[in-house]
Order: structure tokens, then C-alpha cells, then sequence
């Protein structure tokens, strides 16, 4: 049905969740299971790189990880380098996610220097950007948004973009079962791709923006049928093979 250039992506965000032997278990089940003619991504907590990495040795599913620091090296205690990631295998990293920037107080700032330390490790930034509940009870959901993907661009310019993803996560979708509908979810894609068209038509053409939030194997059809909404962004229903492969699923018939 769609006709669009870009290649939809479904990423799983496993967020802290899991042991060894799960991480193992569910990577090897979407590495069997991934389709083709979509891109698949995992992000498996940082101690679970490695093994994860080995076990999809052979598919065509990316990893990544969840965070990194925002130097290259140095007497950080506790944090993990973007050229660390790529050690393992990594090709990309979640930057911005909204639990960073609520529960770890990651700036703009921070994201922007993340998101630069990324690519400066040849790592593919997934940058997240989202409104609270009460931004857009405030009216405030697009000033919200060009803020945070200003602050990135300010940084780096446009043409970064053409190694990125961006994710619209809306913070109040998150976890909580409320998903934003299909409508009000291409509204904010489609003002985030216009917002780049206006300094780079080709690159905002290209660019994925993928959607996060609530998405479960019965609702990813209708959110991926919608124009500028690329894949997605998956954390609970990441979890689980079956749901997680649905959803890859429904990502092969856009
Ligand atoms: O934060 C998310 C993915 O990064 C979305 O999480 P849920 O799919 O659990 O709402």
C-alpha cells in the first residue's frame, strides 16, 4: 500500500528488564523469526551486548544499545563509550530516551553531545524526542518537540541526519497503555519531517521517524499504515517474541 523510500525499522527497547538466559532466549527467537524487507533492531541492557551479539551472529538483525556517555574516554566511573558499543558490535544507540532525560536529568545539552558522540563512534543515533502529558494538555506538544530536535541540530546540523533515526515517543504513551491514536501520532511525524524539509528536503525524504508508545502487536498495523510513520519504537511488547514478531510483521505489509 505505501510507496514510501524509507525502509520501515522496529526497534525493541528492553529497557532494564530480564536476565542472561532471557536475553538469550527472546534475541534468538527474533533472530529466526525477524522477516526481511524490514530492518530489525535490539537494544538489550548493557551487560547483555555481548551475548546478544553472538547470538545474532548470522541474522540480519541489528543491535544497539540504550545509552552512552557523553565523552570518548576518560575517569568516568560507571559509564560506557560510544566506541565501546561498537566494540560489541553495536551499530546503533537510543540518545534523548525519555527516561534519560526524566529520571537522569539528560539536558538537551546532553543529548545533543550524545547524539555527536555516536556518530563520532560511527554508531547510528536513534534520537528520542516527546511531549509530557501536561505539555500537551498545554498546548505546548510542537514547541516541545522543535526544542528538543533543535537542540540536536544546533549542535550537529541537518546533515547528520542522514545517519540518524528519530523516534516520536510521546512521554504519556509510554508504558502506560495509551497509545496515541494514528491520527495524532502522524501529525507530530509529519511536523517533525516538515520541520527538516525546511533545511533539507532530501534528507527529511529519507530520514525514518519512528513512532514509540504503547505499540502492541493489535495496534501496529493502523500507527504504521500512516504516512510518516516509519516503525517503531517497542518496549514492553519487546519483551516478547510472539508480540514483538507480530509487529515485525505488520511493518512488512506498509
Ligand atoms: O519507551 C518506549 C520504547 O523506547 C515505549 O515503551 P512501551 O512500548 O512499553 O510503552
Amino acid at each position: 500500500m505505501a510507496t514510501s523510500p524509507r525502509t520501515p525499522l522496529i526497534a525493541g527497547n528492553w529497557k532494564m528488564h530480564g536476565r542472561l538466559t532471557m536475553a538469550r532466549e527472546l534475541a534468538s527467537a527474533v533472530a529466526h523469526g525477524a522477516p526481511a524487507g524490514i530492518d530489525v533492531l535490539l537494544c538489550p541492557p548493557f551487560p547483555y551486548l555481548a551475548p546478544v551479539a553472538v547470538t545474532l551472529q548470522g541474522s540480519h538483525v541489528h543491535l544497539g544499545a540504550q545509552n552512552l556517555a557523553t565523552e570518548a574516554e576518560g575517569a568516568y566511573t560507571g559509564e560506557v563509550s560510544g566506541d565501546m558499543l561498537a566494540d560489541l558490535q553495536c551499530g546503533y544507540v537510543l540518545v534523548g530516551h525519555s527516561e534519560r532525560r526524566t529520571l537522569y536529568g539528560e539536558t538537551d545539552d546532553v543529548v545533543a553531545a550524545k547524539f555527536q558522540r555516536a556518530q563520532a563512534a560511527g554508531l547510528t543515533p536513534v534520537l528520542c524526542i516527546g511531549e509530557t502529558l501536561a505539555e500537551r494538555e498545554a498546548g505546548d506538544t510542537e514547541t516541545v518537540i522543535a526544542r528538543q530536535l533543535d537542540a540536536v541540530l544546533a549542535q550537529v546540523g541537518v546533515e547528520a541526519l542522514q545517519q540518524a533515526v528519530l523516534a516520536y515517543e510521546p512521554v504519556w504513551a509510554i508504558g502506560t497503555g495509551l497509545t496515541a491514536t494514528p491520527a495524532q501520532a502522524q501529525a507530530v511525524h509529519r511536523f517533525i519531517r516538515a520541520r527538516i524539509e525546511a533545511r533539507d528536503g532530501q534528507i527529511a525524504a529519507s530520514l525514518r521517524i519512528l513512532y514509540g508508545g504503547s505499540v502492541k502487536a493489535d495496534n501496529a498495523a493502523s500507527l504504521l499504515a500512516e504516512t510518516d510513520i516509519d516503525g517503531g519504537l517497542i518496549g514492553g511488547a519487546s519483551l516478547d517474541a510472539d508480540s514483538f514478531l507480530a509487529i515485525c510483521q505488520a511493518a512488512t505489509a506498509q
